[in-house]
């Protein structure tokens, strides 16, 4: 087994997302974690860049004590310099330093010649050893970097006394066939490429950064270079938590161990998002909401007979207490009897399949069944089995100036069937009128109140209403619930009728 080492950049290139703006404290917070997650090196900043930098820097140099603190530093010696003072009280120093190698960096933002940009680099990294053990060297934008250049600017570097060459795939160009064969090519052209620790740092823009990280360990590589959740400039870097999980749950392949203390990833990754308020897409890998979540019956049911039908990470080895089962239209009946039981109920096997039938047709409009949806289910079930007519199908017209109608047709328990129309000033007084109508009575409503039993736009509705017998006074009450408004207020006037007339 390789040991593969974790550098993590969020606190230096994850704050070059957009937006995102640390503060000291914060700095060191999340520093502390990334230790507890067993970071092997961390980047805590870019010294020279701010007072607020060089202060988080030297903060968490003294604030960590097994990890490896590192500094930026571009080709300057104030650079150098600056990070030096930042890091004095580290255990553990490291400096990295960066110099653009591709044509197009040398020429446009540098405008230096390739030979000055040899030159800078064994001037720089030489300077920089003669501070600091640990020298690291990025030979920046190195994906579209000529080969031949890039194995003399390494080298170069290596002479100079670097002890860690990181190639960055700077504006995320790479795809893993290609990043994977330049590692090779640096493995087969670099004289002393094992006594060198070669690093990757790879971004996001084409999608690939996880498996151009996982190309280059398939290919010499034995450290990784990320940010917790993949912040970063632009689409952001390789997400430290992907390749490291990729490596443990695959170790059969990738042959490799790491530091990370799996069990502390979801905390690791829930601290950065917040203090960085950049939230973590549902269906991100590893980390996201629905990562480890089983919408579908036929996952649901393997997930109950046996979670590695469908998990291929145990929830709890990165830290989420546990998988869940959400309920929605493609759910099966395994799930949903699992989930019923667990709320409390006891039906048989004929009010089971009712209930799921209800299910499906609710399911079918809302996006996801809630808890408080199938007590309401299963509440307005149980209650329609007890009245004595049933609502089954409301037809409405809608006028926009006049009077409203409806056609209601009912049932009763002993399978008669009635439908009848009325008009009224409003839908629901129209619909009442009808049922009026169809049960022959004349009653009194006395109360007609609307609530909403569960959250968002889809939610269901509760109607109560209360109606009163004209002679004797006597009052009744009727619940209906239901996702349409007006289907819930004619069952709720069913069951209201179905009590008076009894
Ligand atoms: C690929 C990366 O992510 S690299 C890290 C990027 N991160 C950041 O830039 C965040 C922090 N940066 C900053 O605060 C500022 O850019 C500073 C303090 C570093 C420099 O600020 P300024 O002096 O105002 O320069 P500015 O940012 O406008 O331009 C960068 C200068 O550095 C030069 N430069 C860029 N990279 C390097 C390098 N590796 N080595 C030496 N010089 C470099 C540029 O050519 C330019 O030089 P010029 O002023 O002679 O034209
Ligand atoms: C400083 C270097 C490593 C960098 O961040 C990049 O090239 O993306």
């Amino acid at each position: 087994m390789k040991k593969i080492q974790f550098f993590d950049t969020t606190l230096r290139d994850g704050e070059q997302t957009p937006g995102v703006n640390f503060n000291t404290e914060e700095k060191v917070q999340i520093a502390k974690q990334l230790e507890a997650y067993g970071i092997d090196v961390i980047e805590a900043g870019f010294p020279i860049s701010s007072p607020g930098d060089f202060e988080a820097v030297r903060a968490i140099a003294g604030a960590v004590s097994h990890m490896t603190v590192a500094g930026l530093a571009r080709c300057r010696k104030e650079d150098i310099d600056r990070a030096h003072e930042a890091l004095k009280d580290a255990a553990d120093p490291q400096i990295h330093v960066f110099l653009a190698t591709s044509d197009i960096h040398m020429k446009y933002k540098l405008k230096m010649t390739p030979e000055e940009v040899l030159a800078s680099i064994k001037e720089h990294v030489a300077y920089a050893r003669s501070k600091f053990e640990k020298v690291q060297f990025s030979p920046e934008d190195a994906t579209r970097t000529n080969k031949d250049f890039l194995v003399k600017a390494v080298q170069t570097a290596i002479d100079a006394g670097a002890t860690i060459i990181n190639i960055p795939d700077t504006v995320g160009y790479t795809n893993p066939t290609e990043y994977g064969a330049l590692f090779r090519h640096l493995r087969e052209n670099i004289a002393n490429f094992a006594d060198v620790t070669f690093s990757s740092h790879c971004h996001d823009d084409l999608g690939m950064a996880t498996a151009n990280a996982l190309a280059a360990i398939e290919n010499g590589a034995t450290r990784v270079e990320g940010t917790m959740n993949g912040i970063g400039e632009r689409a952001g870097n390789t997400a430290i938590e992907e390749v490291a999980i990729a490596l443990h749950i695959r170790k059969d392949f990738y042959q490799a161990e790491s530091s990370i203390v799996f069990n502390q990833t979801k905390r690791t990754s829930d601290l950065v998002s917040r203090l960085s308020g950049v939230s973590i897409p549902r269906n991100k890998a590893v980390i996201g909401a629905n990562a480890y979540a089983h919408e579908s019956g036929i996952h649901q049911d393997g997930v109950l007979k046996n979670p590695d039908t469908y998990e291929i990470i145990t929830p709890s080895l990165v830290g989420v207490d546990s998988n869940s089962l959400p309920l929605g239209k493609l759910s099966g009946k395994h799930a949903f009897a699992t989930r019923v039981a667990e709320l409390g109920y006891d039906l048989a096997a004929d009010e089971m399949n009712d209930a799921f039938k209800r299910f499906k047709v609710l399911a079918d409009k809302k996006k996801q069944v809630t808890v408080d949806d199938l007590h309401a289910l299963i509440a307005g079930q149980t209650q329609e089995k007890k009245d004595h007519y049933l609502l089954e199908n409301l037809q409405l017209q809608y006028v926009s100036s006049g009077r409203q109608g409806a056609i209601v047709c009912i049932s009763d328990k002993e399978g008669n069937t009635y439908t009848d129309s009325a008009v009224g000033a409003g839908s629901i007084q129209s619909i009442y009128n009808t049922i009026d109508r169809i049960l022959q009575q004349e009653i009194i409503l006395s109360d007609y109140r609307i609530k909403s039993v569960t959250g968002g736009e889809d939610a269901q509705a509760e109607v109560h209403v209360v109606v009163k017998h004209p002679e004797t006074g006597r009052k009744y009450n009727g619940v209906g619930i239901d996702f349409d408004v007006l289907q819930a207020s004619a069952k709720a006037y069913l069951q209201a009728s179905s009590a008076l007339q009894r």
